[in-house]
């Protein structure tokens, strides 16, 4: 079932929880809508189920205008984070529970259900377990069930608020594999929401980057990813550096001397410009006066000291503190450390040192001028 959303708006008391939000979501789709804590997502997810009613506009299913049918007739599923299961219930009446709540009428017979509530704990691996009670189950195991009798009713739509959110990185890894897995087998339209950019990315079709009430872009993971839209959304998806100059001459003139060869500087004469660039794009080299300087003379990179380096599994994170900024590593602030990521092997094959001055130089930047800036 497909799921139009018009023109959404919702507010708190004084708060804009939500403004204008437009957004399609295709049958079938898997979608993510992520954000920071208090963006709005929950809201959204809420007004989609009927749990919550818009201000303003409006939400269809298939077309349908159902801002005004109640909750119960959405015929939506959801999972949450902290949705708990009932105790005193084992796992196969858990999942029964909503086949067996329904009117007379539409309730199939015992035996239809029990077949039924067994092959779902079969799609979701439990079948084992389906005498125990949810005391007796790990987290991990709480959502798939949680999730099996979300889909017990046969949901057109399915939503999950945070469903692995409670759980440590590893369970969530897993879970996040075997959800896409179980979408790619059921086909129900699914909207997840997340504040955790790996997550998204890993497992939707689509990602929708909200930030303060409003889409900020949305986007198949790869294009959010290699395309993002605004500085907002380049720093919610992964780590970055921020570094300022301006537009001259078709390239960017960083402050510390530097040139950067960017397609946004063309035509944009004496803007401000702001350089974004990932950790993993900055090179580093050891400094030897006189030769951190291009062809031209001009300083190839930029002057900084090692504070810290901090190597875990393959990878050495390095903090900089950039020449010139008078900071110690204690008091340096966070907008002013420049952080590199190397293989943890090249840190160790060059042999650095805390303390050490180096020359870091981006590879490559994402550049947004003037107004479009500002994480
Ligand atoms: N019932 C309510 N009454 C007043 N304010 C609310 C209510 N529900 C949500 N809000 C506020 O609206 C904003 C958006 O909340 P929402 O739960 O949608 O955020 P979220 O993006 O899901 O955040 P989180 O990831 O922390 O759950 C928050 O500032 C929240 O405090």
């Amino acid at each position: 079932m497909s799921i139009e959303i018009r023109n959404v708006s919702k507010r708190f008391g004084g708060f804009q929880a939500l403004q204008g939000v437009n957004l399609d979501i295709r049958s079938g789709e898997l979608i993510a809508l992520l954000g920071p804590s208090g963006c709005g997502k929950t809201t959204l997810l809420r007004i989609i189920a009927g749990l919550e009613t818009p201000d303003a506009g409006s939400i269809h299913f298939a077309g349908a205008d159902t801002t005004d049918v109640h909750v119960r007739e959405r015929g939506v599923g959801f999972v949450f984070q902290h949705y708990a299961l009932f105790r005193h219930m084992t796992v196969f009446d858990n999942v029964a529970f909503g086949l067996r709540m329904k009117p007379r009428k539409e309730r199939p017979a015992e035996s239809v259900i029990r077949q039924k509530v067994m092959d779902l704990l079969k799609l979701v691996q439990l079948d084992w377990i389906a005498d125990r009670y949810p005391s007796q189950l790990s987290g991990g195991q709480r959502q798939r069930i949680a999730l099996a009798r979300a889909l017990a009713v046969a949901p057109q739509v399915l939503l999950l608020d945070e469903p692995f959110g409670a759980l440590d990185a590893k369970v969530r890894k897993e879970l996040r594999r075997w959800l896409r897995r179980l979408h790619d087998e059921l086909h129900v339209t699914s909207i997840f929401v997340t504040h955790d950019q790996e997550e998204a990315l890993e497992v939707a079709d689509r990602v929708v980057v909200i930030n303060q009430g409003r889409i900020e872009q949305e986007g198949t993971p790869r294009e959010v990813w290699d395309n993002p839209a605004s500085p907002f959304v380049y720093g919610f998806l992964g780590d970055v550096n921020l570094f300022k100059g301006r537009a001259a001459g078709g390239r960017i003139h960083l402050d510390d001397g530097m040139q950067l060869d960017s397609s946004e500087a063309a035509g944009a004469e004496g803007s401000a410009a702001f350089a974004y660039v990932r950790p993993h794009d900055l090179d580093v080299q050891r400094y030897s006066p006189g030769q951190a300087l291009d062809a031209e003379g001009r300083p190839s990179g930029i002057v900084a000291q090692l504070a810290r380096a901090i190597v875990v599994g393959p990878i050495a994170r390095l903090e900089l503190i950039p020449e010139g900024s008078h900071q110690s590593a204690d008091n340096a602030q966070s907008d002013a450390l420049i952080e590199a990521q190397i293989p943890a092997q090249q840190f160790h094959d060059m042999g650095l040192r805390e303390g050490e001055t180096l020359v870091v130089t981006p590879r490559r930047a994402k550049v947004f001028l003037d107004q479009a800036a500002g994480i």
